[in-house]
């Protein structure tokens, strides 16, 4: 079976290093002159993935703004899913889990067994029960060529003071993160399957994150209000590993599918101006 990290790799030389969030927030609804409600939910989902679907490497789902719909909102987010596959999207459903190593067994099925209507492409997981209790997701990914993206030094200005605590060794919350997700991609060509979330928000941290293997998805961009020439600050000598994330920025040129496609075209080529080319 062909890995999450080889299927990432394709995507983006097929589609180009972008990755466009569906964040439906209540004053995004409005502005597309939709109710907040369910109606509302499923037609501006319904067109994003006409928009996108068929032409991003990687479309991120925010569960959060499914699930405050209750279970009709959860049952519009697995149609949107099951779509953005047909179209050839990658789904990275943005969920940000994590809880015991048993506990995590139940959301890795939920999210990464094909049998499961939640199925994806991707994960995202929080580490701050210990990078290890994350294992059954990275167990189950591998078995199904799914992926997971492990939150290391986010976009929020709030995540520094955790993140960047210094652990016993001397090295931060962070890097032990990026540390422990590096030896899970060791050996994986073209890219490892683990992957980290790094804000482009953050600017110049010091960290290192030559030796990861895997993609770096970068959120902050746009809305948060970094530009794509942050990401070199950043990410350095990774920048060849770099998956730009997008959401509101892309969103707000909505409902028209045409300018939806023209604002994720322009983030593509801001990216694609400081990526390297591969
Ligand atoms: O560090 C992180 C991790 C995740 N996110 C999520 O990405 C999008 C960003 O949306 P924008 O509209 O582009 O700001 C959102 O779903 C966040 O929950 C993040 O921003 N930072």
């Amino acid at each position: 079976m062909e890995s999450f990290g080889s299927r990432l790799h394709r995507a983006v030389d097929e589609r180009g290093p972008l990755c466009v969030g569906i964040d439906p927030h209540p004053g995004l609804l409005a502005r597309w002159g939709l109710a907040d409600d369910l109606q509302g939910l499923d037609r501006f989902t319904q067109t994003v993935v006409e928009a996108l679907g068929d032409r991003v490497a990687v479309v991120k789902p925010q569960s959060a703004f499914f699930e405050r719909f209750g279970s009709h909102g959860v049952a519009i987010l697995e149609s949107t899913i099951r779509q953005l596959r047909d179209a050839g999207s990658l789904v990275l459903l943005d969920v940000k889990r994590g809880d015991i190593g048993s506990t995590v067994s139940a959301y890795a099925s939920a999210y990464l067994d094909p049998s499961s209507p939640l199925y994806v492409d991707a994960v995202t997981a929080s580490p701050y029960l210990g990078v290890g209790s994350l294992a059954p997701m990275f167990e189950l990914a591998a078995q199904h060529g799914g992926g997971v993206f492990v939150l290391a030094l986010t976009s929020n200005p709030e995540g520094a003071a955790v993140q960047r605590a210094r652990t016993a060794d001397g090295r931060t919350v962070a890097q032990t993160v990026i540390d422990e997700i590096s030896q899970l991609n060791r050996g994986a060509t073209p890219l490892g399957s683990f992957g980290l979330v790094v804000g482009a928000t953050i600017g110049d941290t010091g960290h290192d994150l030559s030796g990861v293997g895997g993609p770096l998805l970068a959120p902050g961009l746009g809305a948060q209000g970094a530009g794509a020439a942050d990401l070199r600050a950043v990410f350095g000598s990774s920048l060849g590993s770099v998956l730009p994330s997008y959401s509101r920025e892309v969103l707000s040129a909505g409902p028209d599918v045409a300018a939806l496609r023209a604002a994720a075209d322009r983030v593509l080529a801001d990216c694609r101006a400081v990526l390297p080319a591969r």
